[in-house]
């Protein structure tokens, strides 16, 4: 948590002053008692008007200051705690930023959502009650046993007494509470991840008639949530009315033997009635005290999980040596040297021993069976991931010394799962290239076969788009998609298997427009269909993680009985 503070180090100011006048406050809150009492023995008990008005208006003013007080305390901490959160919460979306794909897959979004909102919010709260209540509460403690003493020592003693059964009992609720607070944590994140599972997939849960399964399973997450809320917070809740006992005992004493000083002379009923208010204000500030160690708790278990974002070291860094990206120097553009990969340590390997090169302006078809590794192969061109072993070598040079901003900036990937953003059509062209023209947009969209649907849109390039695309078909989503690639102009364009999901005739159109467009470009497209990549320059076929076969369709029909078998079996669909 300390290592976070420097993120409110532009708030100095606010960190300073804050306190400061809270300090102000509390001074000014410890005094009104001490006038309270004199008003009370020296002006009404001796009818003394003018003493009585005159200790009246101090304790107005005194109210007054310390009103004023509080409110620019308020104002200093809003404006630190939510300067602090924003530096924090930027800070962690530029390094999940940072994460390549293996960081991502580890961490899982539902974790980096809760740690940028919730555990952010929670930092965010305790930086405030730092600023509010850090010095004011053990001020105001330690500020009314002193003031107790300076009326009278013996009933000072009685102070003294009740601070160590405030702590038994502080200590004990604490110590259960602290470890249930993590796990609360740990359960709202759960919580989270099977929200937003539920929402994503919500469409095949109801395809599946699994709602009610659905509905049962997040009740139970839910009430393991409530369950583990309401163990904390009936513990928490003991200790309000633990205090308010001590504290009517403490008083009951108070006056008990306050009575017998009173009755012998020694001290004045005015007195009495203010240590009965040291007394109160001691034990509400120890309250304050124990509910700042559960937000401290809270924040701490909280930074630890933003740090663990801040402190993970993508495994893919841009180093400082790092060369740009420059086109058209090689005509190898793409080499694969005895290249193998793996997701995790623990995994087996996903590709095995890939040895293949591919040319500059060649179309490359990549076909395999489900889980055989064509989307892996895809995802280290553009350095999403690090080859496990070997060398992968794009335009002549190690992919690992590239700046991968610039290595991706000439690469464009249609991804097997289209995803939109919401805003408009032209927005979402304009991510491929942002300084495209709307006679690019409408070229690249002709060139995607989506001219016909966008122009049936009364908005046209304006027309709107939902979060991930919901307003459109599978298949428009599809076809937007490409046009966002092409309208890009890239090197190297890579399609994961988008043209599956068409219908034969648009795959056709799409492969022709290609051909006739991008002969400057060299293309990878990974299908299950035979028909949308045998006209590739060479084909890759993958079983396995292993490279089963490269070559031609002509030849590999002549040598892979794996892609023999691929295209019988599709020879054979094709006669019903
Ligand atoms: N992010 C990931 N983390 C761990 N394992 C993964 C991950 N993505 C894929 N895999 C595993 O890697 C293997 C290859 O998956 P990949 O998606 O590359 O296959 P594919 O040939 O593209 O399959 P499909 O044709 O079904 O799209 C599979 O066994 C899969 O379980």
């Amino acid at each position: 948590m300390i290592s976070l503070l420097h993120y409110a180090s532009k708030y100095k100011k606010q960190l300073i002053l804050g306190p400061f006048f809270k300090l102000l406050e509390a001074i000014l809150e410890l005094f009104l008692p001490f006038y309270m009492a004199k008003l009370i023995d020296q002006g009404i008990s001796q009818q003394d008007t003018q003493y009585t008005i005159k200790m009246g208006i101090y304790m107005l003013l005194m109210s007054v200051i310390g009103l004023v007080c509080v409110m620019i305390c308020q104002y200093y901490a809003s404006i630190a705690s939510q300067g602090f959160g924003t530096e924090l919460r930027n800070a962690v979306m530029k390094k999940i930023n940072q994460f390549s794909h293996h960081e991502l897959d580890i961490f899982g979004s539902s974790t980096l959502i809760t740690r940028s909102t919730s555990d952010i919010n929670q930092l965010q709260l305790a930086l405030a009650m730092l600023i509010r209540l850090v010095i004011r509460a053990p001020f105001l403690s330690i500020g009314s046993i002193m003031m107790a003493f300076y009326i009278d020592a013996k009933m000072g003693l009685i102070f003294l007494l009740t601070i160590p059964i405030f702590s038994i009992i502080l200590f004990f609720i604490m110590k259960k509470t602290v470890p249930l607070y993590k796990k609360v944590q740990q359960k709202i994140d759960y919580l989270n991840a099977t929200i937003s599972e539920n929402l994503s997939g919500v469409r095949v849960i109801r395809a599946f008639a699994k709602k009610e399964k659905e509905i049962d399973e997040f009740g139970e997450v839910s009430d393991d949530l409530a369950t583990a809320y309401k163990n904390v917070t009936n513990l928490s809740a003991l200790l309000s009315p633990s205090t308010i006992l001590i504290m009517n005992l403490a008083i009951v004493s108070i006056l008990y033997f306050g009575g017998i000083n009173v009755n012998l002379g020694h001290l004045q009923s005015g007195q009495i009635l203010a240590l009965i208010n040291y007394m109160t204000q001691m034990l509400l500030a120890l309250v304050v005290v124990s509910n700042l160690v559960v937000i401290f708790t809270r924040a701490f278990a909280s930074a630890d999980r933003v740090n663990e974002i801040l402190e993970t070291t993508p495994t893919i860094e841009t180093s400082q040596k790092a060369t740009i990206y420059t086109p058209w120097k090689n005509n190898q553009l793409v080499s694969f040297n005895n290249v193998s990969f793996r997701y995790t340590e623990k995994s087996g390997d996903v590709l095995k021993h890939l040895n293949f090169t591919l040319a500059k302006n060649e179309t490359l078809g990549i076909i395999g069976p489900t889980g055989s590794g064509k989307s892996t192969l895809i995802q280290l061109i553009p350095y999403f991931y690090a080859p496990t072993k070997g060398t992968l070598l794009v335009n002549g040079q190690d992919i690992t010394t590239y700046e991968t901003g610039s290595l991706r900036d000439h690469i464009a990937i249609v991804p097997q799962k289209s995803s939109l953003f919401s805003g408009t059509i032209r927005s979402n062209l304009l991510i491929g290239n942002p300084n495209a023209t709307d006679a690019d947009c409408l070229e690249a969209l002709e060139m995607a076969q989506c001219s016909d649907f966008v122009d049936s849109l009364p908005k046209k390039l304006d027309a709107e788009v939902l979060a991930q695309g919901q307003n459109f078909s599978g298949g428009q989503k599809q076809r937007l998609s490409i046009a966002r690639a092409l309208i890009k102009k890239p090197d190297l364009l890579i399609m994961d298997d988008c043209l599956s999901a068409l219908d034969y005739q648009t795959d056709l159109l799409i492969r022709k427009a290609l051909k006739e467009n991008f002969k400057e470009t060299t293309v990878i497209i990974i299908s299950q269909r035979v028909s949308s990549v045998k006209d590739a320059t060479a084909l890759l076929v993958l079983d396995e993680g292993q490279q089963v076969g490269f070559g031609s369709h002509e030849s590999l029909l002549k040598e892979s009985p794996i892609y023999q078998q691929i295209v019988h079996s599709q020879a054979e669909k094709e006669v019903f």
